[in-house]
């Protein structure tokens, strides 16, 4: 059985990025990668704006000055004023060209259509100079970014509808069990609720991943071999979830065989997720997922994940990890490496009761897998662990 850091390194030298890139709507582009760098369309801000509610003056020796009209925002008007006029303006408005400095409304006394400046005022206060954010014609973000909801608030303030970015991967996510039953349905004896797939797609939309064939399939081998088969035919990622350990009726591995996807490797010494299985047919990345929930879910996030930012050259591939104190002892006696559900809380990392791959109770409440060596077994409250930051974490 390999460990986790070769498996790993396995992932990292098959993943082969991806040329083909495509114009998506900024609005669906939440997760995906920069395919260029971002060159600013515009200055931001593109005319001068005042960043307060107050005053615009042309500046003049005295702190008296006259009122001769107002500026709102969305105002085209470029009033014309001389030394020593003002007008009434508010946050964002345009300053007009002919005033030099802003000054704020509590500062101000007013008397009919006079101000009198409590403060010195002087040139450029309170006005957002053009391009002051952001200058036209600069790289704004490079290529190999993902795009987060900040970037989306970047590319529509940049007047930007489109955006370039690494072709999505068509993903199916394969469910297999006979126990499964879809919610909306009624369980009989023995039938659990399917959950899995919700999980996988959800997590695949994180990456911008939202066009997603999903397959179910009984426990048979002529059927698993048949629509994985399909499946291999038209997508770049296949997501199998259960049916891959060593069970009567587990039959993806005999399935993938059959197949003649490449196994690169099957089983992890790792906890959850044994029996994770990883191959390639031509261009198609096959990952077969340990059914348990939570080896299902621990299985993406070290490794699906990883694979998809490398595949989009993700300029940061892989979720964050920090080395944080453990909050309490938690001795590793097991053999294997573990993924512990964990909470980051006050710069510690508190290891979370429901352990169980079979669980997603403490998933649920986690923002972070404490990950400890299969060799670790000691780990002290205050021993400084390797802690990943999961994408969703409170
Ligand atoms: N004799 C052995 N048995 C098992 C071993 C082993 O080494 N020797 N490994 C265990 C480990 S570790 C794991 S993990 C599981 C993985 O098994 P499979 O990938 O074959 O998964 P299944 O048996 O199909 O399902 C496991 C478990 O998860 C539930 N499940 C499956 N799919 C879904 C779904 N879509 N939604 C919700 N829940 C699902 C399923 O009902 C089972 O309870 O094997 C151990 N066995
Ligand atoms: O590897 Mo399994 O995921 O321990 O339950």
């Amino acid at each position: 059985m390999i460990s986790v850091e070769e498996a790993i390194a396995l992932v990292t030298q098959h993943a082969q990025a991806k040329s083909e890139t495509e114009f998506v709507s900024v609005d669906k582009s939440l997760g995906k990668t920069l395919a260029a760098d971002l060159i600013a369309p515009l200055s931001l801000p593109s005319f001068r704006q005042s960043s307060m509610d107050g005053y615009a003056l042309n500046l003049h020796d005295s702190n008296s000055y006259s009122l001769t009209g107002e500026v709102k925002a969305g105002d085209a008007s470029n009033p014309s004023l001389q030394p020593g006029e003002a007008v009434r303006i508010f946050t964002g408005a345009k300053v007009p060209d002919s005033s030099n400095a802003v000054v704020i409304q509590e500062r101000v006394t007013k008397d009919g259509d006079k101000i009198i400046l409590e403060i010195q005022s002087k040139i450029g206060d309170n006005i957002r100079q053009i391009g002051e954010q952001i200058a036209e014609g600069i790289t704004c973000l490079p290529k190999g970014h993902q795009i987060n909801a900040s970037t989306i608030g970047l590319l529509k303030s940049l007047g930007m509808a489109e955006v370039k970015v690494k072709k999505s991967l068509r993903a199916a996510v394969v469910v297999t069990g006979n126990e499964l039953v879809e919610v909306g349905q009624s369980l009989e004896e023995g039938q659990i609720y399917e959950s899995n797939s919700a999980v996988i797609a959800s997590a695949l939309s994180t990456k911008g991943i939202q066009d997603i064939t999903h397959i179910k399939i009984k426990d048979n081998l002529q059927d698993t071999i048949s629509q994985l088969g399909d499946a291999l035919e038209q997508n770049d990622l296949l997501l199998i979830s259960g049916g891959i350990s060593v069970g009567d009726y587990d039959f993806v591995g005999k399935a993938l065989q059959e197949l003649k996807v490449e196994q690169v490797f099957y089983k992890v010494l790792q906890k959850p997720g044994k029996p994770l299985f990883f191959g390639k047919r031509e261009n198609t990345y096959v990952f077969a997922l340990p059914g348990n929930p939570a080896s299902t879910l621990t299985c993406f996030y070290i490794y699906v994940n990883l694979l998809i930012d490398l595949i989009s050259e993700n300029s940061d591939p892989g979720l964050l990890r920090v080395k944080l104190p453990l909050a309490a002892d938690y001795p590793n006696p097991v053999g294997r490496a573990l993924f512990l559900k964990a909470k980051v809380k006050d710069s510690k990392v508190e290891i979370l009761d429901h352990q169980a791959s079979s669980t997603m109770i403490s998933f649920a409440e986690a923002n972070a897998l404490a990950y400890i060596p299969t060799d670790q077994k000691e780990n002290p409250a205050g021993s400084l662990i390797e802690t990943i930051l999961l994408p969703y974490g409170s």
